[in-house]
C-alpha cells in the first residue's frame, strides 16, 4: 500500500492523450473537443442574488463562524471566506507564475509531462479518461517541492516557481487545518475527536497537492468544457480562482456560477469529509465553463489526512439512529478507487442507505455529468 501521495497512482495508471491542440490560434473548437451545448436552462440564476453561494469573513467570531459553515456545509458543501490571512500579494504571485508556466511553448510544457503512474507533472485532468470529448482545459500539479518538474520547464530559472508556490503550499498548510476544525466545529467535533489532527490540532501529517488549471478563452464556449462536473476526493478544497468566472455548482439541479470576489477564496467540501461527516456535509459537484474573451486560471488546493490514516463517520456523529453510512478508507485506496470508479467512488464505499430518509447527493447515477 503506497505511503505517499505522489505513490497513490502506481498501481492506477492513466495514460492520457497529451497532444495538445495549440489553444491559442484555435479559430473553431475540433470535433474531438465539442461537448453537446451547455443549455442555459441548466443555470441558476446567482445575479439575483435569489441563490447565491455563501460568503464567511474569517474575522467574525468563532461560533458565529463555525455556525455560518456549518450551515453552508451541510445545505452548499460550498462557501467563499474573506479575511483568510492569505497576503493578497502572494495570491498574484502565484497567479503570475501560472500565467508564465502555461504560456510556455507546448513542447516545453511537456517536457515536465505527469507521467501514467504519477501525481505530479503537466498534463490534462486525470478524469479526462471517462469522457469521449477532450476538455478546454491544461493543468499542472505538485505534491511538496515542485523542483524536479519545474526544472525541466526552465533549466536556467526555476527557483523563483519554487518558492512561490512552496511558501503557498505553507500558507494553505496551515490555514486548511484551521477550517477542517471550523467546519467540524459546528457538528461539536473537536481536535480531541481526530487523533491525526495531532495534540496541538496542527495536522502536521495532513497530505494536499496544488492543481494549476488553465482555461485559455474559447471561440465556441457553450461548445466546449473547461472541467467537467466532479466532486473532489479530498477532505476539502481551496480555490483561489481569478477575476473571470467560470466555476460552477450543482444546486438543485442548476448550476449556479461562484462568482470572482478579489482576494476571496472558495472552500469545497471534498468526498472524505463528506464520509467524515457521515454524510451531514455534502462533497458538492461542480464543474469550470469556458469564455470567448478571457483566459482564466485557477489554483486548488487539495487537502487530505495523512496517506494511510483510514477515514471513516466520526464516532461522535454515529448513533443506532444514524449508523455509519461509510465504510473506513484510507486516502490513498479513495484515490485509486475515484481513478477506477470516478462519480461512483463514494457510492462503492458505502455501506446502507440511510435511515432517516435523506438523498446522497453523490449518487451521480442521477446527475448527468458533463
Ligand atoms: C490529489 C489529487 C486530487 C485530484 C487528483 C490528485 O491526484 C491531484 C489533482 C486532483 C484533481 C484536480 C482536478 C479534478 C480532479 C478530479 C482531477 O482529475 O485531478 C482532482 C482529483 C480528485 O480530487 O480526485
Ligand atoms: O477551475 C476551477 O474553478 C475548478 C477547479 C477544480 O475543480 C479542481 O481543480 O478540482
Ligand atoms: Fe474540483
Amino acid at each position: 500500500m503506497p505511503s505517499r501521495l505522489a505513490e497513490a497512482f502506481r498501481d492506477h495508471p492513466v495514460d492520457l492523450h497529451q497532444n495538445h491542440l495549440d489553444f491559442n490560434s484555435a479559430r473553431e473548437v475540433p470535433d474531438s473537443y465539442a461537448w453537446p451545448p451547455l443549455g442555459d436552462e441548466t443555470l441558476g440564476d446567482y445575479k439575483y442574488g435569489v441563490e447565491s453561494v455563501p460568503i464567511i469573513d474569517l474575522s467574525d467570531p468563532v461560533n458565529s463562524v463555525k455556525e455560518q459553515m456549518g450551515r453552508a456545509c451541510e445545505t452548499w458543501g460550498v462557501f467563499q471566506i474573506t479575511n483568510h490571512g492569505i497576503p493578497m500579494s502572494l495570491l498574484e504571485k502565484v497567479q503570475a507564475e501560472g500565467r508564465r508556466l502555461f504560456s510556455l511553448p507546448a513542447q516545453q510544457k511537456l517536457k515536465a509531462a505527469r507521467s501514467p503512474d504519477g501525481i505530479s507533472g503537466y498534463g490534462v485532468a486525470r478524469i479526462s479518461s471517462f469522457f469521449p470529448k477532450l476538455m478546454w482545459s491544461e493543468g499542472f500539479t505538485i505534491v511538496g517541492s515542485p523542483a524536479e518538474h519545474a526544472r525541466q520547464l526552465w533549466p536556467q530559472d526555476y527557483s523563483k516557481f519554487c518558492e512561490v508556490m512552496e511558501e503557498y503550499e505553507k500558507e494553505m498548510k496551515v490555514l486548511a487545518g484551521r477550517l477542517t476544525l471550523l467546519m467540524l466545529g459546528s457538528l461539536g467535533i473537536t481536535k480531541e475527536d481526530i487523533k491525526w489532527a495531532g495534540p496541538r490540532g496542527e495536522f502536521k501529517d495532513a497530505c494536499a497537492a496544488l492543481q494549476l488549471n488553465s482555461y485559455p478563452a474559447c471561440p465556441d464556449p457553450k461548445r466546449a468544457m473547461g472541467l467537467a462536473a466532479h466532486t473532489d476526493s479530498t477532505l476539502l478544497t481551496v480555490l483561489y480562482q481569478n477575476s473571470t468566472s467560470g466555476l460552477q455548482v450543482l444546486r438543485g439541479g442548476k448550476w449556479i456560477t461562484v462568482p470572482p470576489i478579489t482576494g476571496a477564496l472558495v472552500v469545497n467540501v471534498g468526498d472524505l469529509l463528506h464520509i467524515l461527516s457521515n454524510g451531514r456535509y455534502t462533497s458538492v459537484l461542480h464543474r469550470a465553463v469556458v469564455n470567448r474573451t478571457y483566459h482564466r486560471l485557477s489554483v486548488a488546493y487539495l487537502y487530505g489526512p495523512p496517506m494511510n490514516v483510514q477515514i471513516s463517520p466520526l464516532s461522535k456523529l454515529v448513533n443506532p439512529r444514524n449508523p455509519p453510512l461509510y465504510r473506513p478508507v484510507t486516502w490513498s485506496e479513495y484515490l485509486g478507487t475515484k481513478a477506477k470508479h470516478f462519480n461512483k467512488a463514494l457510492s462503492s464505499v458505502r455501506l446502507c442507505a440511510p435511515l432517516n430518509g435523506f438523498v446522497d447527493v453523490n449518487d451521480h447515477n442521477r446527475v448527468k455529468v458533463g
